[in-house]
């Protein structure tokens, strides 16, 4: 499912370089949840970013099913994380001025599509927040927004969900309820690639990894 073969990455900074990413292998499997370790710093954000499609690493290898991404050119790249891959981040990075159903379908140009807004309900149901559909972020607690970022992700049903620190900003309940739900999806076929530094988090995963450079 995903690929990588010694893949680095170097930031250029004033007239420094920073070795952020240090010649990574990695091969994860369809249906496998994996947790990725390391202390700060060590890289862990940037791997995500490159398997993401969203930043070009300086060297390596990054395989999507079998497909060489960065060999895409950008709208062909942009086209490919649309489709197949979704990001859960710490800071949730919703939008302040659209309510719950509005950011959960942000990436649907049309949101009156009968299949989106079906999946959409579907999915707050789950997710234990239809009670909450038209709420701003500001009027939501830490574990909602988390799950809207979750439900936003996941509307697509993409293959890939890459998820940085998705419980940084959560409780314990809320927490477990993230994790659990996506120990759920890959139980069903999905593949998830998580950066934590909660060890507990580990538990759910199939496969953990550490990184350091
Ligand atoms: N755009 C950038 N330009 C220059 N240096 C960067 C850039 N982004 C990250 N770095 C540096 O690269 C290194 C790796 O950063 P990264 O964010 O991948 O680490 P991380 O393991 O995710 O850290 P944390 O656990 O603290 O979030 C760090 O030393 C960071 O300062």
């Amino acid at each position: 499912m995903v690929s990588l073969k010694s893949v680095g990455k170097v930031y250029k900074y004033k007239m420094q370089e920073i070795n952020a990413l240090k010649a990574i292998d990695l091969e994860v499997n369809q249906g496998e949840f994996w947790a990725i370790n390391g202390r700060s710093g060590s890289g862990k954000t940037t791997m995500l970013l490159t398997i993401g499609a969203m930043l070009q690493p300086s060297y390596g290898e990054v395989k999507i099913r079998h497909r060489n991404i960065y060999t895409l050119n950008d709208k062909e790249r942009t086209n490919f994380r649309k489709e197949n891959i979704g990001f859960i981040f710490q800071m949730f990075y919703l939008i302040p001025y659209l309510n719950v159903t509005e950011n959960i379908m942000i990436h649907q140009q049309l949101r009156s599509d009968g299949n989106y807004v079906s999946a959409m309900r579907s999915l707050t149901e789950q997710l234990g927040l239809e009670h909450r559909l038209l709420h701003r972020p500001s009027e939501l607690s830490a574990g909602e927004k988390q799950r809207v970022a979750l439900a936003r992700a996941m509307l697509k049903k993409p293959e890939l969900i890459l998820a940085d620190e998705p419980t940084g900003n959560l409780d314990e309940e809320n927490s477990r309820q993230v994790l659990q739900y996506l120990q759920d999806y890959t139980k069903s076929g999905g593949t998830v690639i998580m950066v934590t530094h909660d060890r507990s988090a580990n538990e759910y995963a199939t496969n953990t990894m550490n990184i350091s450079n």
